[in-house]
């Protein structure tokens, strides 16, 4: 049976499954040590909990558990990255290169470093969304400590070739930093195989709880260190104090335990779906997916629907839970950045809407969006002179528009 409204922002947030919020359970009752608590029974518990949650999350990205660092979600990670890096390498260099289609967690801490006297290099994306290689090893300079490439765009889902990223930065001797945030959990990452130095996620992304997540730092090969963002009790390695989340921690620990079983038959199922949505919803005519469609999440897809406003159209489908734009930045109606470094117009960028699928996302549910995204479309369009001019044939780029 279909339950309205439909959530298909998963990028945003995913639900919490019900196999995690089962083993957080205890942690949030009885079981309520302090994991630091060395003297008695309710802190060696605490301990444990975490220890295995650490085992659980190395299983899942091929690390060792004391290559974990728990924090409150991949905002503080990518800070804790991008930050202690450039404090604990300041006498290596000051050259940070990034990517224009960043999250905000990156991009506002790259300003953040420009401020206290960093350089940050801002590499542009092809029309796909993917980087330019060669760019990436040209801005490389003698005073280049970190390269900071995203494993996976949150509005497009593209995923950049991590391992030629990671072996530029080897053959350099640079650092490489991804904020995993949304691979992580959703496709197979092994920090090994890719050459991953440090690593962002988050709990929320992979059907766990809000407020927590991880940053994988590497102990070997090379031994990585980053200056901590948070001074305090020395927890975690002293890279980050504070009393440690436990039920969050234990979610986290069990998101990641069923990410590793059930990630071959999620992605499987959430791929066809997915690609069933995209295929019927791209016979609405000037229509565009938007980004890479080789190298993408299995659950995401961006399209534009040319001559409708993303905004008007969220409204014409109430009863779907979707975004225009990325929801952290839905607060402004700015076309969205990453869609306009794809070189899409603002009225492209405008038009757009994000799917997000989960492994809860049903093929009814699908049925229900194609059919209400199709209607909505259709009814917007009618009342959009714009539409009816490229109906007519008119040619929209030569009328010129008065400046207001
Ligand atoms: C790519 C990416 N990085 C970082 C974040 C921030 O994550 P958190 O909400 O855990 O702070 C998000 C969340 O939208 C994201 O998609």
């Amino acid at each position: 049976m279909l339950t309205l409204p439909i959530y298909l922002d998963n990028n945003a947030t995913t639900p919490l499954d019900p196999r995690v919020l089962e083993a957080m359970m205890p942690y949030m009752t009885n079981m309520f040590g302090n994991a630091a608590s060395r003297n008695h029974a309710f802190g060696w518990q605490a301990e444990e909990a975490v220890d295995y949650a650490r085992e659980q999350i190395a299983a899942l990205i091929n690390c060792s558990p004391k290559e974990i660092i728990f924090t409150s979600g991949a905002t503080e990670s990518d800070n804790l990255a991008l930050k202690g890096v450039f404090e604990m390498y300041a006498s290596k260099g000051n050259h940070i290169i990034t990517l224009t289609t960043e999250h905000k967690a990156v991009l506002d801490p790259c300003k953040h470093i420009e401020k206290m006297g960093g350089k940050v290099t801002y590499l542009q994306v092809d029309e796909k969304g993917l980087i330019n290689l060669k760019e990436l090893e040209e801005a490389i300079t003698d005073k280049t400590i970190l390269i900071s490439v995203m494993y996976a765009n949150n509005e497009i889902g593209v995923i950049q070739p991590i391992r030629e990223i990671s072996a530029i930065a080897k053959k350099h001797g640079i650092l490489f930093f991804t904020d995993a945030t949304q691979a992580v959990g959703k496709i197979p990452v092994d920090v090994e195989a890719d050459g991953i130095d440090l690593m962002a996620f988050s709990a929320h992304k992979m059907y766990g709880p809000k407020g927590v997540g991880a940053l994988y730092v590497r102990r070997k090969n090379p031994r990585v260190k980053v200056t901590a963002q948070m001074d305090g009790g020395g927890h975690e390695r002293g890279m980050r104090s504070g009393t440690l989340n436990v039920p969050g921690i234990v979610g986290l620990g069990k998101a990641a335990e069923i990410a590793k079983q059930d990630m071959e038959a999620d992605t499987k199922r959430i791929a066809a779906m997915r690609d069933r949505l995209e295929r019927e919803l791209t016979t609405i005519e000037e229509s565009y997916v938007n980004g890479s469609t080789e190298h993408r999440l299995p659950h995401v897809s961006n399209i534009s629907f040319k001559y409708v406003e993303g905004e008007g159209l969220m409204m014409g489908v109430k009863d779907l839970a979707v975004s225009s734009g990325s929801a952290c930045t839905s607060a402004s109606l700015e076309p969205s950045y990453v869609l306009k470094a794809l070189g899409l117009s603002d009225d492209l960028a405008h038009s757009s809407l994000r799917f997000g699928l989960s492994r809860f996302t049903t093929n009814e549910e699908i049925d229900y969006a194609i059919d209400h995204v199709k209607e909505a479309v259709a009814k917007l369009r009618e009342l959009s002179p714009l539409w009816e001019m490229f109906k007519e044939g008119i040619d929209l780029n030569s009328i010129e528009w008065a400046e207001h």
